[in-house]
């Protein structure tokens, strides 16, 4: 049983992965003596993980951090500085070319930040973008002018706004959903017969996945990469 773990900017998340499945994990009781090994990536601070991987230690248990690399099997990094590119999005990328092989696809992260990768049939990372996730973008207006306000109660809305939390929350997902479409012209869809898979994660992940027709949202897409990420790097 492998423990697995993704530290993002705003929340860690872990899940242990069994017989093909992901369990949801009991940090406070983990069974530590049924697990083999400790599989993580970071991109944020997290005393947390700290605290886990020196549980781990106690247990001799092997503790593995993912990292980026040029290639991986048969997908490759657009950077030259790989060790640049945030972990999340490299596992993303991993998730997507072992998911969906032979398929062009767009792995959009949906968190603290925005990412979107884009991604070709043939395992190429062509690069992405890295945008404020929609809280930060509506939180950097609230927080920056003396006008715009928000509410709890307004919804993010791929419409016209008519009122200001509308406008601000209503532009914040158009600005987003406007970055997706942008994505799409990176791979040659319009005018082709080509097809793309937009996969979506993250905390707002379902949300944007709505926009998108044939889209698919999986909450473990980071979760998946990592596990996938072990298996490939002990055979490359
Ligand atoms: N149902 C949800 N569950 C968790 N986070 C959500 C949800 N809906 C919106 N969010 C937002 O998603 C962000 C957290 O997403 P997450 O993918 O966990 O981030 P990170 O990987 O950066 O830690 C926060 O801005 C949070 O407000
Ligand atoms: C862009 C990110 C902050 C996204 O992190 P998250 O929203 O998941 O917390 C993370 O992937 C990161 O720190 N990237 C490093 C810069 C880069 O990818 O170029
Ligand atoms: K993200």
């Amino acid at each position: 049983m492998r423990l697995l773990i993704d530290v993002g900017n705003t929340s860690l998340k872990a899940v242990l992965w069994h017989n093909q499945q992901a369990q949801p994990a009991d940090l406070n009781n983990l069974p530590w003596p049924q697990i083999t090994e400790v599989v993580y990536a970071c991109v944020g601070r997290s005393d947390l993980l700290k605290k886990l991987l020196a549980q781990a230690a106690k247990h001799h248990i092997a503790c593995y951090e993912a990292t980026v690399t040029k290639t991986l099997q048969g997908l490759s990094c657009a950077y030259e500085q790989v060790s640049n590119l945030g972990i999340d999005r490299w596992l993303a990328l991993i998730a997507g070319f072992t998911l969906h092989p032979n398929q062009a696809c767009i792995l959009v992260d949906a968190g603290t930040a925005t990412t979107i990768d884009v991604l070709t049939s043939e395992g190429q990372h062509l690069g992405g973008w890295i945008l404020p996730g929609l809280d930060l973008m509506t939180s950097s207006l609230t927080q920056n002018t003396q006008r715009v306000f928000d509410d709890e109660k307004t919804p993010f809305e791929n419409q016209l706004g008519k009122n200001t939390p509308n406008g601000l929350k209503n532009g914040a997902l158009v600005a987003t959903i406007g970055a997706v479409e942008q994505a799409k012209l990176h791979l040659g869809v319009q005018n082709s017969t080509k097809t793309v898979q937009i996969v979506f994660a993250g905390g707002y992940g379902a949300l944007l996945q709505q926009q998108f027709e044939g889209s698919i949202f999986d909450s473990l897409l980071v979760m998946k990469g990592l596990n996938f990420w072990r298996d490939l790097s002990k055979t490359s």
